[in-house]
């Protein structure tokens, strides 16, 4: 059975202690390869080789160190397909998605980043003839970037990329239970010729080599991506040594839909925000707001559409649903079912495990599932689900629906859908959401911040604000 290794100082080794994880493919149920288990001695050498590689890595001309940034880039974009499969098989998710969404998104933030740097300026201030002010940014040193299962190699570049544009070296650690894109990344940088030691990626559990990234006392930074309670111990660990961090946490988000609408276009985008990835990324509407004078023909024409989201291996071409990451993860999911007709929902569709037949027989598949007549304040609307299953909520007023819509402790994403330039500004503003998308859902220019409010996370990724978290700046002032 393969077994994945760490890349630590240019080299694939095996961890130091000899453990491994086994590694599950979702839609199968069935191991196919061991990742590394790394404690706190495979943290250690991976600091010690950034370390090493710090000083000619920080020291090298930033269009230099982008132009091998967008070689990796290059790279990945060659190996699309056996990426995009490796995604699949990984995670569960349809081949379509991967090749479509994930791996060419993990290319773009290489090649983004690898550019962005050399655009990246400082701040200038003469003080009225007296003084001239000027910011200088410095790359931190070694930084950790942690990522979760949901979006492996788009959300796991989407760290390492501007960090390593700023002149850091970076420990990076994807999750345990999809690391295999992670793995084949690894041997992209070698054959990019990145420098030993300025990226390192250590697999292994969150408490193990997750933890061993946060406690290290040399590493500078930790930029995290995954649920709000890992966020929260994060935190906890990391302050009392003043460590910068930028978290980006779960979403629990409202869609909100006005009579107004372009109808198809919200119907349509809707299904998408609803159930892509099989509703596990942290964008995702999972509360759907429709005004009540066309609730009844939304919630026909959503159901409609939904009937023909097609679970199946994710492999196959025509498969819309893949399977959920994890058996522990589905049971989750389940219990939030289970949950939905406790507090009284009505179940419109979906509500079951899929079980296929053939090679699937054991994966992890559920049925797209909608609920309604749920309360707005009911945990079911109140918790991350992370997972198919969105319920829909007739509204009457604009006070009402942002009153539910920012009656969460998140606020990550919301969508609204209106033709009324004037509501559309109104309401947007209004909300307590760090992204807010009208008429549309997952626009995404990688310039723009990026991040959420309140239990969402602290910080923001994105352009040019991932590029001054990844760097100290220190001011300088010469009096004239
Ligand atoms: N915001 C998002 O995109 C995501 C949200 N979630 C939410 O979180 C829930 C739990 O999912 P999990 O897989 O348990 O996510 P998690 O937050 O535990 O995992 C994310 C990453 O953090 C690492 N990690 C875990 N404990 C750590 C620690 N003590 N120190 C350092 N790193 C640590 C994991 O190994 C993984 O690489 C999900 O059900 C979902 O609601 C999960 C994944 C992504
Ligand atoms: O950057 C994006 O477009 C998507 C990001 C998604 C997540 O961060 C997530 O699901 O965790």
């Amino acid at each position: 059975m393969l077994q994945l290794r760490n890349y630590i100082g240019g080299q694939l080794v095996a961890p130091a202690a000899g453990r491994y994880l086994p590694n599950v493919e979702p839609a199968t149920g069935q191991v196919y390869s061991q990742v590394p288990d790394s404690d706190a001695q495979d943290i250690q050498l991976a600091v010690e080789a950034a370390q090493a590689a710090w000083p000619a890595w920080r020291a090298m001309p930033a269009e230099q160190r982008g132009k091998l940034l967008v070689r990796i880039s290059e790279l990945i974009e060659r190996d699309l397909e056996r990426l995009a499969r490796a995604e699949s098989i990984d995670n569960g998710k349809p081949l379509k998605l991967a090749r479509t969404v994930d791996i060419p998104r993990a290319a773009s933030n290489f090649a983004f980043f690898g550019t962005a740097a050399q655009h990246f300026a400082s701040e200038t201030h003469m003080q009225d003839g007296v003084a001239l002010n000027y910011t200088v940014r410095h790359p931190l040193g070694v930084v950790g970037c942690i990522s979760p299962w949901n979006l492996p190699l788009y959300l796991f570049t989407w760290k390492i990329a501007p960090a390593l544009a700023a002149g850091n070296c970076v420990v990076a650690k994807p999750s345990e239970v999809t690391p295999m894109t992670a793995y084949l990344l690894s041997e992209l940088c070698q054959e990019a010729d990145l420098p030993a030691g300025v990226l390192n990626i250590v697999h292994g559990s969150g408490p193990g080599a997750g933890q061993a990234i946060v406690e290290h006392p040399h590493i500078k930074a930790i930029s995290f991506t995954g649920g709000t309670k890992t966020g929260e111990h994060i935190a906890r660990t990391a302050a009392p040594m003043f460590k910068k961090l930028s978290l980006e946490l779960g979403g629990k988000n409202p869609n909100i839909i006005f009579a107004d609408c372009d109808f198809e276009a919200a119907v349509n985008t809707s299904v998408q925000s609803s159930f892509a990835n099989q509703g596990q990324i942290c964008l995702c509407g999972s509360r759907v707001f429709v005004e009540r004078s066309i609730y009844e023909r939304f919630k026909a024409a959503f159901l409609e559409r939904v009937a023909t989201l097609n679970v199946g291996d994710p492999l196959e071409e025509g498969s819309r649903q893949g399977a959920l990451v994890s058996e522990p993860h589905l049971q989750k999911v389940l219990s939030y079912i289970e949950l939905a007709h406790q507090e009284g929902g009505t179940l419109l569709a979906g509500g079951q495990r899929v079980h296929l037949g053939g090679r699937c027989a054991e994966g992890y598949f559920l049925q797209p599932t909608v609920f309604e007549g749920l309360d707005p304040e009911c945990r079911v609307n109140r918790e991350e689900v992370f997972g198919p299953v969105v319920t829909l909520t007739p509204f009457d007023t604009e006070e009402e629906v942002l009153r539910w819509a920012n009656g969460t402790e998140y606020g990550l994403a919301a969508t609204l859908w209106t033709r009324d330039l004037q509501r559309a500004h109104r309401v947007a503003h209004a909300l307590e959401s760090g992204i807010v998308w009208v008429n549309t859902w997952l626009h995404r220019d990688l310039r723009t911040p990026f991040g959420g409010m309140k239990n969402s996370g602290v910080g923001r990724e994105g352009g040019l604000e991932a590029l001054r978290f990844f760097t100290e700046p220190q001011s300088i002032t010469i009096k004239l």
